[in-house]
């Protein structure tokens, strides 16, 4: 059989990239490739924000036309990484031995990720009055801004600080959207929720604005019941006052691909989440009446009557939606006393990091796609409200990421960065390997012991010692990753499609609270149980077997669709046109490949 032509990952998204321009009919002038996001001597940037005090690198920059709505405005804005630092990740990354890590080591505080004595606020909106230009206004924010950045560094040792937003234009979104908001709506995921709640954030919104947070730990279909209700309880008992709602998109298909995701929202619609109504539960609770919020209540009584009637046209039977754009000037000047449910509208905020499903929290409540859907973080890039109701308005921000002491790879595994343009990440892969049993569910070969490789010292050896890069070469022999010169495997692509499964939820990594392994039984036993399972569009004999499918049976693969989708890094909603490209489905149309694991950071020593 003649050897298949190498096709590098290159290659591919520039063809990607190609085909995105014509289809927004760009005619590829401009600087519109998302790759070109490193920083270049005299290259032309777009985005309008002046904060750089630091050595940055922006991402994900979109093609722009002069005189349109600039979407490189909030794009996401990190601290460069020293040279030195990414050559020595990688160096640990080819050397040293992947040790499986215990269960305890999983828990995570809160104050180990946000201690107070650190510093660890986020920059706020100075004073300003209407009788400051828009000049003053813009010079004080900036100056604020790099005071308080200041002020982050003298505390916090250089390398400590996880990787957060500098895009000053991304922070005075969310002071507006706070200062419009009633109620705000905090988005988590549900499967690492104390990296995305800043304690600080709270403390603000609760005491200062006088205002109150719904937490929404939302992707609830990503983690097992007994830990969704660990967390939950976790949370309320470190801030008694919050409400929280368990929230999903995506009930009973976990895992779903990006493509499966489109079809699967193609048949059944946005409205089958699970969490509308506890989100309007929690609303009534607040608003104490204060707000008629039974238009609110009808419509999502009539988009359960209109998914039972249609579930085979979702969209044509939804409502049409009001949405408002705002102008810089009307939000700039919007005031921060606002009165509460001004002209009896309740608005409410959906604020949280990147990738957490701010916008697919929206068009769940809406019931239908108003906000386009992405994997890549920073994809939100406007500002708009939407009206739910005649009573209830629903307000998005783009994804913000505070400055916290989590690691660096675990935050890459929650999503935080764009996997395609990561300079390093194998240490992420390693980092996934001694949390969640990679290597098995994965059913890796060793490349000691690949056929090729005659090492008389490991022929044979069953018990063989496995680095992160070692894990890469193996998946990308397993996946025929080649590069297009030499044709050797391509560790980077491979760390690349490890990566975008775990942080779509087919590798399993949760973190657990504290004394969660402890407690287990108990979580275990929960009366909540069925109430959370149901949520996620599970029976409890789905559950008996889901979190233990360890057998063949109990597999669920999607090796083609990974393939496929492995680099669809844009829009979620947008046509299949990528469905052609990467190795074709089995001609039976049945997946193959990996076992994809329920739950399976929860097995007994999985990986030990
Ligand atoms: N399994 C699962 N995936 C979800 C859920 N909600 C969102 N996702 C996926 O998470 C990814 C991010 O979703 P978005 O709604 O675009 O997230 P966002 O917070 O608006 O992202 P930014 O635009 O980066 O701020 C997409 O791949 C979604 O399909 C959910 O409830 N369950």
């Amino acid at each position: 059989m003649p050897r298949k032509k190498p096709f590098s990952n290159k290659q591919k998204k520039k063809q990607l990239q190609v085909k995105r321009e014509r289809k927004r009919g760009d005619t590829g002038s401009g600087p519109s490739s998302r790759n070109a996001s490193v920083e270049r001597g005299g290259e032309r940037q777009s985005d309008t924000s002046d904060s750089e005090t630091t050595d940055i690198r922006r991402m994900n920059q979109q093609p722009f036309r002069e005189g349109r709505y600039d979407p490189n405005r909030y794009r996401l804005h990190y601290e460069k990484e020293s040279k030195e630092d990414v050559e020595k990740r990688k160096k640990v990354a080819r050397e040293k031995v992947l040790q499986p890590i215990s269960d305890k080591e999983l828990e995570i505080n809160i104050s180990d990720i946000y201690p107070s004595e650190k510093g660890l606020c986020f920059p706020r909106r100075p004073s300003w009055n209407y009788e400051m230009t828009r000049e003053n206004l813009l010079r004080k924010e900036e100056k604020s801004y790099r005071d308080y950045l200041d002020d982050l560094h003298s505390r916090n040792p250089p390398g400590s600080l996880s990787h957060f937003e500098h895009n000053l234009e991304t922070w005075r979104q969310l002071w507006r959207v706070l200062e419009m908001s009633d109620v705000v709506l905090l988005i988590v995921d549900i499967r690492h929720p104390v990296l995305q709640f800043p304690p600080s954030l709270y403390h603000y919104i609760t005491g200062e604005l006088q205002k109150q947070v719904v937490l929404v730990l939302n992707k609830v279909d990503l983690c097992p019941p007994p830990l969704v209700i660990a967390w939950k309880h976790y949370m309320t008992s470190q801030f008694p006052h919050l409400q929280i709602v368990c929230f999903t998109s995506h009930p009973g298909q976990p895992y779903s691909t990006v493509l499966q995701k489109k079809r699967m929202r193609r048949k059944a619609g946005w409205s089958q989440a699970g969490g509308p109504i506890d989100i309007l539960k929690a609303c009534q609770e607040i608003t104490a009446g204060r707000v008629d919020l039974s238009s609110w209540e009808q419509k999502i009584q009539r988009d359960a009557v209109a998914e039972q009637l249609d579930d085979e046209r979702p969209d044509e039977g939804a409502e049409s939606v009001l949405m408002e754009h705002h102008s810089d000037s009307a939000m700039e000047m919007s005031s921060p006393s606002q009165e509460l449910y001004k002209d009896g509208v309740l608005t409410l905020g959906c604020i949280g990091f990147p990738n957490v499903g701010k916008s697919s929290v929206i068009n769940s409540l809406v019931g239908r796609k108003v906000v386009s859907v992405s994997r890549t973080p920073g994809h939100t890039k406007y500002f708009q409200t939407y009206y739910l109701s005649q009573t209830v308005k629903l307000c998005d921000c783009p994804g913000l990421v505070f400055p916290s002491r989590v690691d660096k790879q675990l935050q890459i595994l929650a999503g935080i960065y764009p996997v395609s343009q990561l300079q390093e990440p194998y240490s992420s892969v390693g980092y996934l390997c001694e949390r969640a049993s990679v290597l098995s569910v994965l059913k890796l070969k060793h490349p000691n012991l690949l056929e090729n490789n005659t090492h008389p010292e490991n022929q044979g050896s069953e018990e063989l010692n496995w680095t992160a890069w070692d894990v890469c070469e193996a998946w990308a022999e397993r996946r025929g990753y080649k590069t297009a010169k030499a044709a050797r495997n391509d560790v980077y692509r491979a760390a690349n499609s490890l990566l975008r499964l775990a942080i779509d939820g087919r590798l399993c990594l949760c973190v657990r609270p504290p004394g969660y392994s402890c407690l287990r039984e108990q979580w275990e036993n929960h009366p909540d149980l069925p109430e959370i399972l149901a949520l996620q569009g599970r029976t409890t004999e789905e559950e008996g077997t889901g979190d233990r499918d360890d057998d063949e049976d109990g597999e669920s693969s999607t090796e083609p669709e990974e393939e496929r989708d492995r680099d669809a890094d844009d829009d979620e909603d947008g046509d299949d046109e990528d469905e052609g490209f990467g190795h074709p489905r089995q001609k039976d149309n049945k997946p193959s490949g990996f076992t994809v694991n329920m739950y399976n950071v929860l097995r007994e020593n999985e990986c030990e």
